[in-house]
């Protein structure tokens, strides 16, 4: 452990001195703990933001609960009968997204999160039949129309998370959102091929599709928000893989905007509602980790909602400088049962711990202020008005819509 800690602090431990810091407890993890604060801190001094830390004013669009996958731990997913006899369509019509980011506009929100199943189409075909009705030809085609209505009509910034996407998925969606992401989760291969595992089953989670996608949205030059799943059976090994090839590929393509640290919760309704909830101290040390791998410069997010008020200071000791997406209006529809913290309630527990709560919008700074490399032109317009030109982060505004694209 003293070697590792000393390598962490000096040099860049290697795979064998990063497992045994994942296994950190005790005083050894409040020195892990500090190693990793020191680097957060002085990343954010070196652009000039010391002791901030940001979060996205957002409302979350679950454009469809169908998807083609069955992840053992997710509560999201639905079918199509379970839709039909609560009443509900296969998807959101357009006004009912609308209606959603009209909400979040008012309440000063910056961003529509739209997350949603895998390609429900593959799998149901009421989903492809509700598609055709309207004239799509893919759920990938019906979130871009989507996310086109939002700019339109209420100015929020769409971040596409759909899963799984293709090159050309990518490239057709680039204009009409400043972010997208998905989460790498793991990458173990055991835990998709064998009977009984969480990602058993389901083809999108294929550790290299998935490694793949994230390295086809960086030759896409879209900034991509990535991260992993603790606590869902992946080994401590397996953990710092999952966190060196997030640093590989970043190293790559430089489009990686920030990495999501997130605790696996378990759900009374899943096959996965037996396992026991990732351990705290556990949770912590891959923080820590993240933060020690990834740099200075990479934003690390954990949500504050998937973890206690007294944890969230520990989130922030372990170097996290982002609490990702958080809403005044809608649920975390992936963890329903974990609501938000009031903004002023989050606010007061960040200052506790000696930062300043920072609105952002979903692209984080650096690739704001690059502008077009990183930016559709035809989204110019509508991340200038809710960008402060000077940081990159949020201004204090209340959006509205205007024309797709602003600029031809
Ligand atoms: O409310 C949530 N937001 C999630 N977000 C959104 C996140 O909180 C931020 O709104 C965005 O990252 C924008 O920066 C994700 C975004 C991704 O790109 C990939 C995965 C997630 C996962 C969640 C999630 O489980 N719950
Ligand atoms: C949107 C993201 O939410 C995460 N996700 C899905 N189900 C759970 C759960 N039970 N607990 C925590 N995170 C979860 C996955 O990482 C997915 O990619
Ligand atoms: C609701 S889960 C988040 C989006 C996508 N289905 C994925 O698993 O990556
Ligand atoms: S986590 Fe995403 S891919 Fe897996 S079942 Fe849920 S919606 Fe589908």
């Amino acid at each position: 452990m003293e070697n590792a800690l000393s390598a962490a602090a000096n040099a860049e431990p290697d795979i064998r001195q990063l497992v045994t810091l994942l296994g950190a407890t005790g005083d050894d993890l409040v020195a892990l703990q500090r190693i990793a604060s020191t680097v957060r801190d002085a990343g954010l001094s070196a652009v000039g933001r010391p002791r901030q830390i940001t979060y996205s004013r957002k409302v979350f669009i679950p454009l469809t609960r169908l998807c083609r996958d069955r992840c053992h731990y997710c509560t999201f997913v639905t079918v199509p009968g379970k839709l039909t006899r609560d009443g509900q369509g296969m998807y959101l019509e357009i006004d009912e997204v609308l209606e959603i980011a009209r909400k979040g506009a008012s309440l000063g929100c910056k961003e529509a999160l739209f997350t949603l199943g895998d390609r429900p189409e593959a799998r149901w075909s009421q989903a492809g039949e509700w598609l055709a009705a309207r004239g799509y030809n893919s759920t990938l085609e019906y979130v871009r129309a989507a996310a086109v209505a939002v700019l339109e009509e209420t100015g929020l910034l769409p971040h596409l998370n759909p899963g799984v996407m293709s090159a050309e998925e990518m490239a057709e969606l680039r204009p009409v959102a400043p972010s997208m992401g998905m989460m790498l989760e793991t990458t173990s291969r055991r835990l998709f091929t064998e009977k009984g595992q969480p990602h058993y089953g389901s083809p999108d989670k294929d550790p290299t599709v998935r490694l793949q996608v994230l390295n086809d949205a960086g030759a896409e030059r879209i900034p991509f928000t990535t991260g992993i799943l603790v606590g869902i059976g992946e080994s401590l090994t397996e953990r710092a893989e999952s966190i060196l090839a997030l640093r590989d590929v970043h190293r790559r393509h430089g489009h990686i905007q920030e990495v999501i640290v997130q605790n696996f919760r378990a759900k009374p309704d899943t096959a996965m509602r037996g396992t026991p909830d990732a351990e705290m101290s556990e949770f912590l040390a891959a923080v820590a980790v993240a933060r020690i791998v990834l740099g200075p410069h990479m934003r690390v997010q954990a949500p504050p909602n998937l973890v206690s008020g007294e944890e969230c200071a520990a989130l922030i000791a372990s170097g996290i400088d982002d609490w990702g997406g958080v809403s005044p209006l809608t649920p975390d529809h992936v963890n329903p049962e974990r609501p938000w913290p009031n903004l002023d309630v989050l606010a007061e527990i960040t200052a506790a711990s000696g930062y300043v709560l920072t609105e952002r919008i979903t692209a984080q700074p650096p690739y704001v202020l690059a502008g077009s490399e990183w930016i559709d032109p035809s989204l110019a317009a509508h991340v200038g008005a809710v960008a402060d030109p000077a940081t990159g982060l949020a201004a204090e505004v209340i959006p509205h819509g205007r024309p797709w694209p602003a600029v031809a």
